[in-house]
């Protein structure tokens, strides 16, 4: 396949070796410096685009994709505010758009787990729950998009929470919402922390990633199986668990 790789940082360089030692051609790798280059490409030459850019930037190269009909594989955070925007668009243009807040198979196992967990609480008034998660300090946006994912997951099964909130000092946890920590310490690559504590004893499920590998694996696979397809689609789409 002809891959377009859109934001060539540490995840970018990563796909693209992924991408290549599975027989694929890399046709450009855009960054901030070389965004021009986007139009002097053929764009009919070009199977799928993957961007892993920066929150400010995926807007921008999801419309450059839905105009120029590539279909695109979206691993970048913190552009949710304009998700139903960005829905819209792909349904006008019928496009094929697919975004997960995390790739690696076994975050999306994680979720399940969270969700299954959520669930079992539900009448555990004893215990309050807590999230952190754990990155490197070049992250731009907090809470991570994961921890977005897994707090939306745990407020859907728990009718004890409605909401969350990024709380990174010591304030009183308010009454039915779910409070997040974000820390920035190098070089963690991603850890997310979901924690039950009650006065007797805690909960906790943890989910670490050692390295950025199962993040571009992930979004290689899902560029192998997205063109043809059409919409808005997920890992739900994807994996059969
Ligand atoms: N869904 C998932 O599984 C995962 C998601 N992520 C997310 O992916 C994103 C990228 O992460 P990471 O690679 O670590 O970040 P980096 O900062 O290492 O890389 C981002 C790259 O995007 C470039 N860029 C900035 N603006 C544009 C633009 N308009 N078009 C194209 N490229 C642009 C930057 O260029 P320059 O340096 O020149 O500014 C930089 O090289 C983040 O949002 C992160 O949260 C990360 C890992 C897994
Ligand atoms: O910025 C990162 O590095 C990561 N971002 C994603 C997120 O915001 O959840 C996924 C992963 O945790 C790494």
């Amino acid at each position: 396949m002809n891959i377009l790789i859109l934001g060539y940082g540490k995840m970018g360089k990563i796909i693209s070796q992924v991408a290549e030692e599975r027989g694929h051609q890399i046709v450009a790798k855009i960054n901030i410096e070389n965004v021009a280059d986007l139009d002097h490409l053929d764009t009919s030459k070009i199977d799928v685009a993957i961007e892993f850019s920066q929150p400010g930037s995926a807007v921008g190269n999801i419309t450059w994709c839905m105009q120029h009909g590539v279909p695109v594989v979206v691993g970048t955070t913190g552009w949710m505010d304009d998700k139903d925007g960005v829905t819209n668009l792909c349904k006008q243009k019928d496009g094929s758009l697919f975004y997960t807040s995390n790739f690696s198979i076994g975050v999306n196992i994680f979720f399940k787990v969270n969700a299954f967990l959520s669930k079992l609480m539900n009448d555990q008034e004893a215990y309050k729950a807590t999230l952190e998660e754990i990155h490197h300090t070049e992250k731009k946006d907090a809470p991570s998009g994961t921890a977005i994912t897994l707090a939306e997951g745990l407020i859907k099964n728990n009718q004890r929470y409605s909401s969350w909130e990024l709380q990174n000092d010591n304030t009183q946890q308010k009454e039915g919402t779910l409070p997040i920590t974000s820390k920035r310490i190098d070089p963690a690559p991603g850890t997310h922390i979901v924690s039950y504590k009650s006065e007797i004893d805690d909960i906790t499920i943890n989910h670490t990633a050692h390295n950025r590998k199962g993040f571009a694996l992930g979004a290689v696979l899902v560029a192998e199986w997205l063109p043809g397809k059409k919409g808005v689609l997920s890992m739900d789409d994807f994996l059969d668990f």
